[in-house]
């Protein structure tokens, strides 16, 4: 089988349930991406935990502000929707996770942001399969925090896995496993989060 980035991904989200994939966006399309976000930046509201009637804004918990992508106005470059798409595909041949669509929404922590310990499942919908996040971050230091932190399960239980927020880099875990947190930063921190998604029943 031929060895690129997608297969890499699919082995180590077999192996260890998380993929770390640095550059899986160049600058220019990470540009791109944050002038998406600038251009739709009136229309960002307070994030909050939970859906429907269980929905609720917690600053407490979460402090950043999102904008849910929408099928209208994917608000998404195509190369970057068909880089999306093609590591569904491949989840479902390779894994046979299943996944029949993602939602994403663009992500901004002010200064200070953080999201508590959490896991992305919602307690009344778990049909979220994979998290991604997609760094969108301008000249990102380590010194700039901002990290995202995975707790690790089995014999790594009590320990965690840092990832800095680089621009570019793209996250991978299985939503219903890995607890996560957003450590506050020193700047605007910026992503895209989202989930591919089973087909609710
Ligand atoms: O931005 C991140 O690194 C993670 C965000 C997150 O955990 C979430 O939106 O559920
Ligand atoms: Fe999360």
């Amino acid at each position: 089988m031929l060895l690129n980035g997608f297969n890499v991904a699919v082995q180590a989200l077999v192996d260890d349930g998380k993929v770390i994939w640095p550059d899986f966006l160049n600058e220019e399309e990470v540009r791109l991406l944050r002038a998406e976000m600038d251009a739709r930046r009136t229309r960002f509201h307070a994030a909050g935990i939970g859906r429907e009637q269980g929905y609720v804004r917690d600053t407490g918990i979460r402090g950043d502000d999102v904008l849910w992508l929408d099928n209208d106005d994917p608000s998404l470059p195509v190369p970057v929707l068909a880089r999306l798409e093609a590591l569904r595909q491949i989840f479902n041949s390779e894994l046979y996770l299943g996944v029949a669509e993602f939602e994403a929404h663009f992500a901004v922590y002010p200064s200070g942001g953080f999201y508590k310990r959490h896991l992305d499942q919602h307690r009344n919908a778990d049909t979220r399969v994979v998290t991604f996040v997609l760094y969108l971050n301008d000249d990102w230091r380590d010194t700039d925090g901002g990290q995202l932190r995975i707790y690790l399960d089995g014999p790594q239980r009590g320990t965690w896995q840092d990832v800095t927020p680089y621009g570019g880099t793209l996250v991978l875990f299985l939503s219903d496993r890995f607890e996560h947190e957003v450590i506050p930063a020193t700047r605007e921190r910026r992503s895209l989060t989202g989930w591919f998604r089973r087909r609710a029943m």
